[in-house]
């Protein structure tokens, strides 16, 4: 099964502190949301009220157009996957998966058949009558979302669940986890700071930050157009050049910056539209600069900059410049391997203005 979720207005305070503040969010069914931020802004507690482990101070929490905003979590229709997903040592992996259908008193042939199909999805149908120890962390980490879907929740909530994985194994999972979630259907709620993993799976990405949300969409919509600050430099790496709205027509909005002028469509602007005389924060991603030489037509001059640094990553170099114009400014960029730079080149810089943001000023950091 699956629902649909609705967050309305939701705050919880612990004595005078917030940790969540006013948060409204719709969930579709079916959906494989993730809540993503730094530590602390709010993630979990937003789990357990949906979970059911706390109550919000204020606002309202229904689950398939039901109210659930003082239901206890065992007459929820939801399941908590956290991540210290402790199986029972001592049950065969037939008999963790099927645990849940037992406490709902589900009979023990049908219940060892659903663990087996749950098992099947998971890929470990040939390990039911295995024992946790016997299994690497990946394949403990799968139980445990087998046995947290036999139970056949409509929304699963899952906080960290990768978290005690290596890099390796939690990239291979959550690809796993995303292509099981779509097989289910079950609506997913899932915790992590780490932005790639967010990217890896969400349908849509939530970006939070001190108890409000900052930012909800697409992956590539938070990537390619955020809407504060925060959320751009959250999600990937950003130079922020401060620029000044000088004039605006149909056909954009002209900016002044340190690094010389530049045109950008209205749209462009994800943070209210551009005013004539405000300043605002253009968000221009590494790997969106280009050599002025290289790129002429697709690119719009931004002034004169020399390598200050260098790495090679395989696929790019990550370069570190100084604007000839404007030495306080310092920006990151990736360049192609075929690029002949060093340390002290000079290079001219072009930005593909579609590819630049204007973000309001007053976005908080
Ligand atoms: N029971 C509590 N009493 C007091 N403060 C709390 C309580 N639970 C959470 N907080 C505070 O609320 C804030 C948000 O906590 P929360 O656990 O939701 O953050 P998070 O985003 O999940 O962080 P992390 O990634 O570290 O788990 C934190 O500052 C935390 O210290």
């Amino acid at each position: 099964m699956t629902a649909p979720v609705s967050i309305e207005n939701a705050t919880k305070t612990f004595g005078s502190f917030t940790a969540l503040d006013d948060v409204s969010l719709d969930i579709a069914a079916g959906e494989f949301i993730v809540l993503l931020g730094p530590s602390g802004c709010g993630k979990t507690t937003l789990l357990s009220i949906l979970g059911g482990f706390l109550s919000p101070t204020k606002g309202r929490i229904a689950i398939g157009g039901r109210d659930m905003t003082n239901v206890p979590p065992a007459r929820r229709p939801t399941t908590t996957m956290f991540q210290d997903y402790a199986l029972f040592p001592h049950m065969k992996l037939k008999d963790n998966v099927g645990f849940g259908l037992r406490m709902r008193g589900v009979g023990k042939a049908e219940r060892e058949e659903r663990a087996k199909g749950f098992l099947d999805l998971v890929g470990l149908k040939a390990s039911a009558d295995k024992k946790p120890h016997e299994l690497s962390g990946g394949q403990r980490q799968r139980v445990a979302l087998a046995r947290a879907l036999a139970v056949d929740p409509d929304v699963l909530l899952l906080d960290e669940p990768l978290g005690a994985l290596d890099l390796k194994l939690r990239r291979q999972m959550q690809d796993e986890l995303k292509s099981i979630q779509k097989r289910v259907g079950t609506t997913f709620v899932h915790v992590t700071h780490d932005q790639e993993e967010a990217m890896a799976i969400a349908d849509r990405i939530v970006v939070m930050n001190q108890g409000k949300i900052e930012d909800c969409g697409p992956p590539s919509d938070i990537y390619m157009r955020p809407r504060s600050r925060f959320s751009a430099g959250f999600m990937g790496e950003a130079n922020f050049v401060p620029a000044k709205v000088k004039s605006v027509d149909v056909g954009g909005a002209k900016l002044e910056t340190p690094i010389g002028s530049i045109v950008i469509a209205r749209s462009n602007f994800t943070g209210g539209a551009p005013v004539e005389g405000r300043t605002v924060t253009l968000c221009i991603r590494p790997e969106h600069f280009r050599r002025a030489t290289e790129a002429a037509e697709l690119g719009t001059a931004l002034g004169e900059a020399v390598v200050t640094g260098i790495a090679f990553f395989g696929t790019h170099y990550r370069c570190h410049l100084k604007a000839t114009d404007a030495p306080g400014l310092s920006i990151v960029a990736h360049m192609p391997q075929s690029a002949e730079l060093v340390e002290g080149t000079r290079v001219a810089l072009a930005v593909n203005p579609a590819d630049i943001v204007a973000l309001p000023d007053h976005a908080r950091n």
